[in-house]
């Protein structure tokens, strides 16, 4: 057992993430994560239950948990956290907030600032998501609210999809409707859920689907009631877990180190992409006009 418990921190790991090195980096918080099994930072909260080895991540940014460049950071760094300590299994991630998952990217951190800031934050969403995607642990989405974009992205990363029962929430990569484009790994991970021919469509759109639709063509796996989303989540994990640990991270990569990879090889070209195409006068011009209907449309 102990061998096996190696395998499943070490190589999977390194095949997944290639980030390894980061590791040492957070040796003194995992050290005192050990002596307290509940962790929260200003946007991520993390409740450990040891006698399942489930951790519960959610999001508490309000109004609509965009992801901002703190959320990430502290999202990516408490990840890291969960995968180094053996005792965790499995992850549930969730929103704090009652009727948004997450509303995806903060559109503020992409209007108005600096290419500097550009690229931190897009390297932010790209450490987010090899994490989420390359995860060793099983990772199951508990969707409670729309998600949106970024949102959506996050819930495809993970290994299942069980979202609150309504049709006032709705999933999809949107970003067209934006006037902006969801760069090839977006595409890869709606590709790699739902197949290509509703990627590609789904895309072109930027089409947003009511949680029912959604179920119809597995974008989710399961809709249930809303105050069922937490213990259905729980009950997957449960399942989920009863496969031995070592079989299912031999397999998971096998389908997912593909595609993690074709980002790894192309980082810094991939941020230099976003840097040019979120600089352009025009993008910028979509997106504050966005911006402005989203305003409006409470008035
Ligand atoms: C050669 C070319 C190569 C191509 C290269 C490609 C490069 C890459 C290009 C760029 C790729 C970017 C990828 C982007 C991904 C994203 O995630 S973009 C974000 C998209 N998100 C949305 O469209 C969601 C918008 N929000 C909503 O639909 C709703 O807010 C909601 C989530 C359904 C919640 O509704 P409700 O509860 O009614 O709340 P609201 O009143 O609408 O909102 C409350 C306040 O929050 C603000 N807000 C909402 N969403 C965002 C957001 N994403 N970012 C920032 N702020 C947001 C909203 O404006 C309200 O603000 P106030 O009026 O000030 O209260």
């Amino acid at each position: 057992m102990a061998a096996l418990a190696v395998l499943r921190r070490s190589a999977p790991a390194r095949l997944l993430s290639g980030t390894l090195c980061v590791h040492s980096r957070v040796l003194a918080p995992w050290r005192q994560y050990q002596s307290n099994r509940h962790f929260s930072n200003d946007k991520i909260l993390v409740e450990m239950d040891e006698s399942t080895g489930v951790a519960v991540m959610k999001m508490k940014n309000p109004p609509v948990n965009g992801l901002s460049l703190e959320l990430l950071t502290e999202f990516s760094i408490s990840l890291e956290k969960l995968e180094i300590d053996r005792g965790c299994r499995g992850l549930i991630l969730t929103s704090a907030s009652p009727k948004v998952f997450s509303a995806g990217l903060d559109i503020t951190e992409m209007c108005g600032k600096s290419a500097e800031h550009y690229a931190a934050f897009w390297k932010a969403v790209q450490e987010m998501w090899l994490k989420l995607f390359g995860s060793n642990m099983v990772t199951i989405a508990a969707i409670n609210g729309s998600s949106p974009a970024g949102g959506c992205l996050m819930a495809m990363c993970c290994d299942y999809r069980i979202m609150a029962d309504s049709p006032k929430y709705a999933i999809g990569l949107n970003e067209t409707q934006l006037g902006i484009v969801a760069p090839f790994w977006f595409k890869d991970t709606m590709t790699h859920t739902v197949g290509s021919r509703v990627t590609e469509q789904s895309l072109q759109l930027g089409q947003m689907y009511p949680a029912p639709a959604a179920l119809k063509f597995g974008l989710v796996d399961q809709l249930v009631p809303e105050d069922k989303v937490q213990i259905t989540a729980a009950a997957a994990m449960a399942q989920w877990l009863s496969v031995p640990d070592h079989a299912r991270q031999i397999t998971k990569p096998m389908i997912r180190k593909p595609i993690v990879d074709r980002l790894v090889k192309q980082r810094e070209a991939d941020i230099d992409n976003f840097v040019s195409f979120i600089s352009k006068e025009s993008i910028q011009k979509s997106l504050q006009a966005y911006m402005d209907r989203l305003k409006q449309k409470k008035q």
